[in-house]
């Protein structure tokens, strides 16, 4: 947790770790009377909100695998258990790309006073977040992370010599990445295969609360403990936040279909661990307790 001295050097270093507490001017929607007369919450507890928040997503892989073992729905095959259903295919498949979508729309909307500046912070922290992506799930010097693990742990592309055409059987047995594999008709078979799903759905989802908490919390705030007028909060959750709240809904949504209808325990598991590694460092140690990292890499703002 931030220390008294880190928090006094994060409010004197600049306006790319300002906090919500200070640092917002007025918002547009709101009149004079509806502004707030004392402070929202601030870092320190934004930052003790989204560790609790973060516990959303290893309770939901714990429950979605229990409903799998006891429930005869979990057991049955469902909408959601087709790897063609319509959310997996539109959605989860591009994924990061809705993530990215979400996170431009929330810093288009920023209204930090010195905007560009926070922005310009934000972007690195997307590129950061993007890179753990692409190095987890995309590339990493060849076959991603994800491949290197399950071809490290005994894994390989079988070919299926029965049915398919030998030229195709021998591109099988090259695959170093299930993307390779399965473009050849082969069976990524033996390895411990991490979840790419849990990986993604937690990583995005981790990324998305820590860049837009302090906003969502500003905008409760002023909707409840602040002005009692809800059309202010209103115009903010509906002109701003329905995308946000819209991805996060629907990742953790996925990520419960994941848990209920795909992958081992340990494949869900490491997903979700190797997911908490750029947001750990970056979001939950670095920041809140690093006054010369909040120099580099900003603070998310409202
Ligand atoms: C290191 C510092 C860099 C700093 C960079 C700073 C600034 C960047 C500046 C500007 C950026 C501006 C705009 C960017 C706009 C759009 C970018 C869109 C980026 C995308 O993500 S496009 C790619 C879309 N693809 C995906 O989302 C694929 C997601 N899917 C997967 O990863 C996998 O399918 C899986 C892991 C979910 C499942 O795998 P399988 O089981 O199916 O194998
Ligand atoms: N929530 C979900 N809905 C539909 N399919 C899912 C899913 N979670 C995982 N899958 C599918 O299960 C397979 C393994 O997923 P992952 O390793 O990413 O967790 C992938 O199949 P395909 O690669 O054949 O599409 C993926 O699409």
């Amino acid at each position: 947790m931030s220390s008294d001295k880190d928090r006094d050097s994060a409010s004197s270093s600049g306006p790319e770790i300002a906090t919500p507490t200070t640092s917002g001017p007025p918002s547009p929607q709101l009149t004079a009377s509806q502004q707030y007369p004392a402070a929202p919450p601030s870092g320190e507890n934004h930052h003790h909100i989204l560790i609790l928040l973060s516990l959303i997503y290893p309770a939901t892989i714990v429950l979605g695998s229990l409903f799998s073992i006891i429930s005869p729905i979990g057991q049955s095959a469902s909408y959601f258990s087709r790897k063609n259903n319509i959310f997996n295919v539109l959605f989860v498949k591009i994924g990061w790309f809705w993530t990215t979508a979400a996170f431009l729309v929330h810093i288009a909307n920023l209204r930090h006073p010195n905007a560009t500046h926070a922005r310009s912070k934000a972007l690195i922290r997307w590129g950061l977040a993007t890179l753990a992506w692409i190095l987890v799930t995309q590339w990493f010097f060849g076959p991603p992370l994800m491949d290197r693990t399950f071809t490290g742990t005994g894994g390989a592309c079988r070919p299926n010599y029965a049915v398919q055409p030998s030229s195709l059987a021998i591109k099988a047995e090259r695959a170093s990445t299930s993307a390779a594999c399965k473009g050849a008709g082969g069976k990524w078979d033996g390895g411990h295969d991490l979840s790419g799903h849990a990986f993604m759905l937690t990583h995005a989802s981790l990324f998305l609360w820590a860049e837009t908490l302090p906003r969502l919390v500003d905008s409760m705030w002023r909707g409840t403990i602040g002005p009692r007028n809800i059309s202010p909060l209103m115009a903010e959750w509906f002109g701003v936040h329905w995308f946000v709240w819209g991805i996060l809904g629907l990742w953790w949504w996925m990520l419960l279909m994941t848990s209920v209808y795909f992958h081992t325990w340990p494949e869900k598991v490491s997903g979700w661990l190797v997911a908490l590694f750029e947001w750990g460092i970056l979001y939950a140690y670095m920041i809140p307790l690093n006054p010369q990292a909040r120099q580099w890499f900003g603070t998310p703002t409202v």
